[in-house]
């Protein structure tokens, strides 16, 4: 297994401000190289966080046959357990836009009762906050991209995106070597558009570079730096969707999560914003560009979300397959680590 210690230095980027064009121009950079940076005065305060953790550790510690009432033999299906990704991971789905209905009706189920609101309540008002982000988000990945393309496109392409969220808790084997890193969660690709990323202390995340090399992109506390915020900082990546509609301009990369000594549980939660299933994925023709190739065929995104799904470990792990082998014409180009 290679191991590298090597952290990537990616932009963090104030998302309560309009952006100025030299931070366009390093979110450009990052979209194009690693398809990761971070955004910084997001709102999200660290009491929301410890309150989500606290509320998913209940949770997570239930004993599994609880669990699996709501696991992917159940009708609900929004809890998938250790051994389908991979042996270390576990995760909660809850759905928008009614974060709210569909993490009560998780918890309903677990706890054979009606249970207080107040996880539910929590996940919709950060739901909420990831729907309002992914969009100022794609705005200003619109604008990196080309003058207007924010006004040309915004509405047109993305108004119907919608999201979903998943908690996610690793637990590493209790005995780990010093160089032992074995993988929590597989290297994959994500289908989103965008997903935003909130990963605790702990670190392993990691992203593939353009020369095949595994680099940690390590969590980053706001609190210690300047800024007046009392949140950290959280991660944003591309997903396979916008690296086809961006016709490679902007890049899905691979990435997984290694677990480390000391052997404690990571926390994370993903927030996936997508295309409606309906869409036509095509890059507008001023997108790619004059003279440009056209890198992918159209498709429908549901196509493509059904082509990674067809089993439940597809979902997660490593992907033999991206939207490349799903609709990409034969000359795609290499991205260029520049
Ligand atoms: O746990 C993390 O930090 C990343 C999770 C991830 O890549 C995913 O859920 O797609
Ligand atoms: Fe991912």
């Amino acid at each position: 297994m290679s191991v590298s210690k090597a952290s990537v230095e990616l932009p963090i980027l104030d998302i309560s401000q309009p952006l100025s064009p030299s931070s366009l121009s390093l979110l450009a950079d990052a979209c194009r190289k690693w398809g990761f940076f971070h955004i910084k005065n997001h709102g999200i305060s660290k009491d929301i966080y410890n309150k989500l953790h606290s509320f998913s550790n209940e949770i997570f510690s239930l004993p599994s046959e609880t669990k699996l009432k709501i696991g992917p033999l159940s009708s609900l299906n929004t809890y998938t357990p250790h051994f389908i990704a991979s042996p270390f991971f576990e995760t909660l789905r809850v759905s928008g836009p009614n974060f709210l209905a569909s993490a009560q009706s998780s918890a309903d189920s677990l706890f054979n009762q009606k249970s207080p609101h107040q996880f539910s309540e929590i996940l919709q008002e950060y739901g909420d906050k990831m729907t309002e982000l992914s969009r100022k988000i794609i705005k200003n990945i619109l604008m990196s991209l080309g003058e207007g393309f924010d006004t040309k496109y915004h509405e047109s392409h993305f108004k119907n995106c919608h999201g979903y969220l998943r908690i996610n808790n690793y637990t590493p084997p209790e005995t780990l070597g010093e160089d032992e890193e074995p993988e929590g969660l597989g290297m994959h690709t994500d289908m989103s558009c965008v997903t935003i990323v909130y990963q605790d202390q702990t670190g392993g995340l990691q992203v593939k570079s353009s020369a095949g090399d595994w680099v940690d992109i390590a969590p980053c506390d706001e609190s210690e730096s300047e800024s007046e915020s009392d949140s950290e900082a959280l991660v944003v990546n591309i997903g396979d969707l916008l690296q086809a509609w961006s016709n490679d301009r902007l890049r899905s990369s691979e990435h997984r999560v290694v677990l480390r000594r000391p052997a404690i549980n990571r926390f994370s939660i993903a927030f996936f914003w997508g295309f409606e299933d309906e869409k036509v994925v095509s890059a507008p023709e001023e997108v790619v560009g004059d003279g440009g190739k056209r890198l992918y065929k159209p498709f429908v995104c549901s196509d493509y979300l059904k082509f990674r799904e067809n089993d439940e470990r597809g979902k997660f792990e490593k992907v033999g397959f991206t939207v490349r082998d799903f609709a990409g014409n034969a000359i795609t180009k290499d991205f260029e680590e520049k």
